[in-house]
């Protein structure tokens, strides 16, 4: 997939209803490209949403992050399939025959590219270590991005802390979708695995999803104005 600056920020489109993703979207119509739509919205709208956006230009990332046996992941895929999303994600951790199934069902030409959720961005070594992971997060990253790309998975979600040995492991081939972006000085919220454009961009991200830093913004445009110089200025330097 080529990529163009401003195909390297995915704005998260976490809203309950699509009148209100819509009222951010319009200020954001002109300075970027795509939007994330993920459960929040999905889930209140459906792929009339992802029609809408489609129809109004943009790129939609599909962010259903499917977790389920197989045969329903496969058929989940097909449903949305229809849509006309670019990028839809799935957990990793659905393991090797799900995936395996998930590419499958992901062949026909206008099917979205899949990404693999890794380890969630929410997440630090106390969090997994309660589910029974006491492998580090890096580690079970790579662990599952690894599992991942030999289930023919190109493509991987994980926290800019994972990019660069994701980048170094995997080669230049795997989409790396980074979402824990915080600019200087913005709320962490529940996020846990974090680091700002510049950093992530360095490490090896092939594109950058941010949510609250942009929707919460006083002036989302001008935000999402200096998030895509930031990247600009940091993939010149590095990629
Ligand atoms: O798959 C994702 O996009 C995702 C994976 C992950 O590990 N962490 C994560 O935050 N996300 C999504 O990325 C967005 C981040 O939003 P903010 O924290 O508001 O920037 C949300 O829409 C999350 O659902």
């Amino acid at each position: 997939m080529e990529l163009t600056p401003k195909d390297r920020l995915a704005v998260a489109l976490d809203f309950p209803s699509a009148k209100s993703a819509l009222d951010l979207v319009d200020q954001l119509s002109g300075t970027c490209q795509w939007f994330k739509v993920g459960m929040e919205l999905y889930y209140a709208t459906g792929n009339a949403f992802v029609e809408t956006l489609r129809n109004r230009g943009f790129n939609v990332f599909l962010d259903l992050k499917l977790h389920d046996i197989p045969n329903t992941v496969a058929g989940a895929i097909r449903s949305a399939t229809q849509a006309g999303a670019s990028l839809l994600t799935i957990h990793a951790s659905g393991g090797p025959a799900m995936m395996a199934a998930a590419t499958e069902a992901a062949q026909a030409p206008d099917s979205p590219r899949l990404l693999a959720v890794t380890v969630l961005t929410s997440m630090d070594a106390a969090q997994l270590a309660a589910i029974g992971v006491t492998s580090s997060p890096a580690d079970q990253v790579l662990r599952l991005a690894k599992l991942a790309q030999k289930s023919g998975i190109n493509g991987m979600v994980c926290s800019p802390e994972e990019a660069g040995i994701l980048r170094s492991e995997l080669g230049s081939g795997p989409l790396l979708v980074i979402p824990g972006i915080r600019p200087a000085g913005s709320d962490v919220g529940d996020q846990k695995r974090i680091a700002t454009p510049t950093i992530a961009i360095e490490r090896g991200a092939s594109m950058l999803v941010v949510g609250r830093p942009i929707t919460r913004a006083a002036n989302p445009a001008e935000t999402a104005e200096s998030i895509l110089k930031e990247i600009e200025r940091a993939s010149g330097t590095d990629r």
